[in-house]
């Protein structure tokens, strides 16, 4: 609801109220206190009328509680059946056509519609820490309070488009550069807002009613906005809100307001039943949910208490250990580095400062608050004894089981008994590493992605042994380091990487069986991944897959002789990776891989005529029989078996819910947000269609076992398909259909 006071004399006070982020509900919030319930629009309503309507008031400030402006509409309501009634926008106008200045005392945040109800009001004074934005576009619509059609009247096309097209927060210093609020102060801001309401008492408003200003002209303003759409386009992958977000503001700098705010209303309105807008608002609360983790065994986030980790240290400097130091410092945590001797600690070293360089530009303050080039914040070092005074460290050498017993060993003998020992390994048994150590409580998976100072995912991953205090203390150094940390149990590849595997093999089979590797790419692309299966190989370099498959036997000298070229342990296997290695194809690092590059260490894919005929001879040399595949088919294949994966791992209890796989695959592997993460999608999907399809194809080839449905699979479609909110309830549930 919204509390109506009186500030000072001839000043009225309203105040918006709904816990925790004064969400501008149309739902309805029950105050304990009183007898009745109350919408916050509604109280918001009746605050101004009352306002209006009493003779000794004379201007008004909104505000919000517990020093937070508002954080925009309520979320939750848009899945909601519509209420009829109330809508933002009316509500917005109403203040902008009061008679009496009406002043926002911006405090904390204001989002989204917190933000368009400021735009209304006549003046805006923000606190110094606030942070305003309009994000509606990150969760799958656009400002629909007319915040389109005043923002660019307010601060220009610009500037305009750029906080609407991506959503961002902007701190108030740069709000006030914008021209978006009109004062910055450091002291109480609802004091400041009372004391300007009461000077502005008498002067005339109009000048400050943003729906009577004109937007300002560009010059070029047609092919400023043609420009801008098409960047949006490229960037957006499928995601339409960002180029409605384009259109709405198109219509500001072409019609008149009150057209351009029906156009708005329109844009808004295709948005809100897309399908698009519903899956980024289940991502929105998803990477929410995942916060509050929970193990079988009981264990959860509401009785488990993180330690402080006051020093760090992080051992490896290569491609991921360089990122995790950088993320470390970055979240000012005094870090130690180790390498295993000088050469490499010089390469790790010129490599973690010429990150930092690169991340201190981007920042206000830069190198001055990273302050890394003082050894009490980030010391290089080559002997373990450093490490006796760390809290936690992280372990990021070679994937190999024998070195990382080897060093946990160390660390367990070196290490202070409370230090916390964690592994970035990417698929290794966290159990055998932590058995190498007198201390299993306090071992535990970070499972960064690369790079890691920019991926926002961290996949953590206990063990048998591991204590409720060290996850806790992993997942509040992930929230620490700005990421978004994931809670799964111990299984070969974890979460990510496993559900990446019957994919990975999928496309590849599809190469076998007629597809190019740009075709693939292609088809997933256009789905809106952001990198195709095969490009990704390339990025990540084809050796890594290479090495692991030597490691299991599956390839390479340890291979029986007579081993059937594509078939390992009865099942069919592709040996085409392989192939490609054995031939110096390691990817872009090599110039060549599954395309062909400018050079080694080259970025460009070009479709490799090399590849083409490779596979020609290959398909002749199997005698396999050519054919078309069409997208359907490899979207099919390739998207249904990492879902099907992710029902065996959800039956096994590996991750507590369908959104935990969600969000990693959102902030790990480049899964369209759109599409709300392979679950959500597949719901969307309809699970008796993914079980048909499964099913299907694994007809077709018997000898693919990841093809098979997932039995969790077959029982949600024998229990009726349940929403995705009930699956987890029916894990242990019998079905008397099965
Ligand atoms: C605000 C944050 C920056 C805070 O971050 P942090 O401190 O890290 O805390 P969190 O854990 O993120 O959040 C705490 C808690 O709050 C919940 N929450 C946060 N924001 C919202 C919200 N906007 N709505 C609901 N709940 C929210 C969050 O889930 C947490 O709770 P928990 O899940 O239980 O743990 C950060 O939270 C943030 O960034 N929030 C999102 C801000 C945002 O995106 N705002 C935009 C909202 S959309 C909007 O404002 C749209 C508009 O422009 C107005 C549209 C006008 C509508 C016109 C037509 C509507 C037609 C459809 C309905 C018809 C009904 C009618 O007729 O009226
Ligand atoms: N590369 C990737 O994309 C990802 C890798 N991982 C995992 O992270 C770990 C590291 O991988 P990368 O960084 O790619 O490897 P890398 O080969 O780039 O770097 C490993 C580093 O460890 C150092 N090292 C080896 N033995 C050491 C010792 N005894 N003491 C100190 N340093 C030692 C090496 O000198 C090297 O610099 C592996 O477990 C890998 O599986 C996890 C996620 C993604």
């Amino acid at each position: 609801m919204a509390q109506y006071a009186r500030g000072a004399a001839a000043v009225a006070v309203i105040r918006l109220r709904n816990p925790p982020v004064n969400a501008l509900s149309w739902l309805l919030v029950t105050e304990p206190l009183i007898s009745f319930s109350l919408t916050v629009l509604q109280a918001l309503e009746d605050g101004l009328k009352r306002a209006d309507a009493d003779p000794s008031v004379k201007a008004v400030t909104i505000c919000g509680e517990n020093g937070k402006f508002s954080a925009g509409a309520d979320i939750r309501g848009f899945s909601s059946p519509r209420k009829q009634g109330l809508g933002l926008g009316p509500i917005v106008s109403l203040i902008e056509r009061s008679e009496k200045p009406v002043v926002a005392a911006i405090e904390g945040i204001a989002l989204g519609g917190g933000l368009e109800v400021a735009l209304g009001c006549h003046y805006r004074i923000a606190h110094v820490q606030a942070r305003m934005g309009l994000p509606e576009v990150t969760i799958g619509l656009l400002p629909g309070a007319q915040g389109t059609q005043r923002l660019p009247r307010l601060v220009g096309v610009p500037a305009a488009l750029d906080l609407i097209t991506t959503g961002r927060h902007i701190p108030a210093t740069e709000a006030l550069k914008l021209g978006l609020v009109d004062e910055v102060v450091e002291e109480n801001t609802v004091e400041a807002a009372i004391r300007l309401a009461n000077k502005l008492i008498g002067q005339p408003l109009g000048p400050r009613r943003l729906s009577l200003k004109p937007v300002p002209k560009l010059p070029n303003m047609e092919a400023f906005l043609s420009e801008a759409l098409a960047k949006v386009k490229k960037r957006a992958q499928g995601c339409l809100a960002p180029e409605l977000c384009v259109q709405a503001i198109k219509a500001a700098t072409e019609q008149p307001f009150a057209d351009g705010v029906r156009k708005e209303q329109e844009l808004f309105n295709i948005l809100l039943t897309s399908g698009q807008a519903k899956a980024m608002q289940y991502a929105f609360f998803a990477e929410r949910a995942v916060e509050k983790w929970t193990t079988p065994s009981g264990a959860s986030w509401k009785s488990a208490s993180p330690q402080p980790i006051r020093k760090a240290a992080v051992i490896g400097l290569g491609t991921m250990g360089r990122g995790i130091v950088t993320s470390l410092v970055k979240a000012k945590i005094p870090v130690v580095a180790l390498e295993q001797n000088l050469e490499y600690l010089n390469m790790g070293r010129n490599a973690v400062m010429l990150l930092l360089e690169r991340e201190a530009m981007k920042m206000e303050q830069g190198a001055q608050a990273l302050d890394f080039h003082n050894p009490a914040r980030l010391q290089f070092a080559v002997d373990f004894d450093v490490l006796r005074d760390v809290d936690l460290v992280i372990e990021a050498v070679f994937e190999n089981m024998a070195l990382k017993k080897e060093i946990f060993s160390n660390l367990s003998r070196i290490c202070k008994p409370e230090a916390f020992l964690c592994t970035n390994t990417s698929a290794l048994n966290i159990d055998e590493i932590a058995s190498v150590t007198g201390r299993p409580q306090q071992v535990i998976g970070m499972h960064f992605f690369s790079p890691a100072h920019v991926m926002r995912l961290l996949e953590i991953i206990y063990g048998r042994q591991t204590s409720p205090t060290t996850i806790a203390t992993a997942m509040q150094l992930a929230k620490v380091m700005k990421k978004v940390g994931v809670v799964v149990g111990n299984c070969f590849g974890f979460v990510g990487n496993r559900m990446m595997f019957p994919y990975s093999q999928q496309a590849v089979f599809l190469l076998e069986e007629g597809s190019r590797p740009e075709d693939v790419d292609q088809a997933l692309e256009d789905f809106g991944l952001k990198i195709g299966p095969f490009r990704m190989s390339d990025l990540a370099g084809l050796d890594v897959g290479w090495r692991s498959r030597k490691d299991q036997g599956l390839t390479g000298p340890s291979l029986a002789p007579g081993t059937p070229a594509r078939q390992r342990r009865g099942y069919r296997y592709s040996p085409l990776p392989d192939l490609l290695c054995e031939k110096g194809r390691f990817g872009q690092k090599t110039g060549k891989g599954w395309y062909e590059y400018e050079k080694a260490g080259g970025r460009t894919a070009k479709p490799d005529p090399w590849v083409h005929s490779f596979l020609c001879e290959y398909r002749n040399a199997h005698q396999i029989k050519t054919r078309f595949i069409d997208q359907e088919e490899i979207l099919e294949r390739c998207l249904y078996s990492l879902i099907n994966e992710g029902f065996d791992i959800l039956a096994e209890g590996i991750a507590s819910g369908p959104e935990h796989l969600d969000v990693v695959y959102i902030n790990g592997y480049g899964w369209p947000k759109h599409r709300g993460g392979p679950m959500f999608y597949a719901s969307t999907v309809g699970l008796p269609n993914i079980l048909a399809k499964l099913q299907k194809y694994s007809e077709i080839h018997p000898d693919i076992p990841q093809l098979r449905p997932s039995a969790f699979l077959k029982k949600l479609v024998a229990m009726g398909s349940p929403l995705l909110n009930d699956w987890m309830s029916h894990l242990h549930k019998q079905s008397n259909k099965l």
